[in-house]
């Protein structure tokens, strides 16, 4: 792992980062913010906190725009926000659509060819990121939440609900709760899965969350959405992840606020509650 910058905050410090992926087969970039307690010589492993984002963001955006440094300072948790794509796979029309490609990796395996050569996010973030993010930094692999954002929202929600164990809390803002009911979802399934309908919902999360047992959460799912979001009837249908929860006992808070929107000036208010719902969780 080589880290391509370094910069203090809040006491602690914020790090972009890039590995070579087995994974993706390229190099592939993350960012990471390291409370106080975590740079100190011999720090013990942390808590940590993946942040999944959404369409045509990088592992930059989080970072610049959410605020959770400060909290996260004070919480001793470990920030993660990987990109959201390879990046030089050099698919033929990769980057065409800004909801499809480049920066619109979706948190799955593609199956598709040409696709399935290097669109392996799920593989990435699920497996190989938590396994060299204990290697490398002081963080517990036992001791990992996962959230994100609108696309991001569905790879928080999904790869939880396909990794059962993997990760100890989970929580979203405006996630796409039914992406085989959605445009961007039916998009972004032809295009990596192909025409099977069985494989698109084994990625969405509605369909999953109806698929358990029992509540995969039992301490519950925190889910936050603004009702200005331009995108909330036709993409992110919070609606149908409510009932597929009701139906397998899972809690599940979700907060509607009047008046925001899809955007950062939205994620970066109820940060601090997102934050503070995964320290206690992962305290537990
Ligand atoms: N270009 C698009 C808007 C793209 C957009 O809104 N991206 C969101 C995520 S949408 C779902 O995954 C985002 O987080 N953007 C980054 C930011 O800094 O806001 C359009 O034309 O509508």
């Amino acid at each position: 792992m080589e880290i391509l910058s370094r910069h203090a905050a809040f006491g602690g410090v914020v790090l972009f980062c890039r590995h070579d992926s087995k994974a993706i087969g390229l190099p592939m970039r993350f960012s990471v913010f390291l409370p106080p307690s975590a740079v100190v010589e011999g720090a013990a492993p942390h808590a940590a906190l993946m942040y999944l984002a959404g369409l045509t963001c990088t592992e930059e955006t989080f970072m610049a725009k959410a605020g959770a440094q400060r909290v996260a300072a004070e919480l001793g948790l470990v920030l993660v926000a990987p990109d959201t794509s390879p990046r030089g796979a050099n698919v033929e029309g990769e980057s065409a659509h800004w909801d499809f490609g480049l920066g619109a990796g979706f948190y799955l395996d593609a199956t598709e060819a040409p696709w399935r050569t290097h669109y392996r996010m799920e593989s990435w973030v699920a497996d190989e990121l938590p396994t060299l993010l204990a290697r490398e930094l002081p963080v517990d692999a036992a001791r990992l939440g996962l959230f994100g954002h609108s696309m991001g929202g569905h790879g928080a929600l999904t790869l939880a609900l396909r990794h059962p164990g993997r990760f100890r809390t989970l929580s979203a803002f405006a996630p796409i709760c039914a992406p085989t009911q959605c445009p961007w979802g039916e998009k972004a399934f032809r295009g990596y899965l192909g025409q099977d309908l069985a494989a698109w919902r084994a990625h969405d999360a509605s369909e999953l969350m109806r698929g358990q047992s029992g509540p995969p959460y039992p301490a519950g799912i925190l889910v936050d959405q603004g009702l200005d979001d331009k995108f909330l009837a036709e993409q992110l249908k919070p609606e149908l992840l409510e009932v597929a929860c009701a139906e397998v006992g899972q809690p599940l808070t979700l907060r509607r606020h009047a008046g925001y929107d899809h955007g950062y000036y939205f994620i970066s208010t109820f940060m601090e509650d997102h934050l503070r719902f995964h320290a206690r969780g992962l305290a537990a």
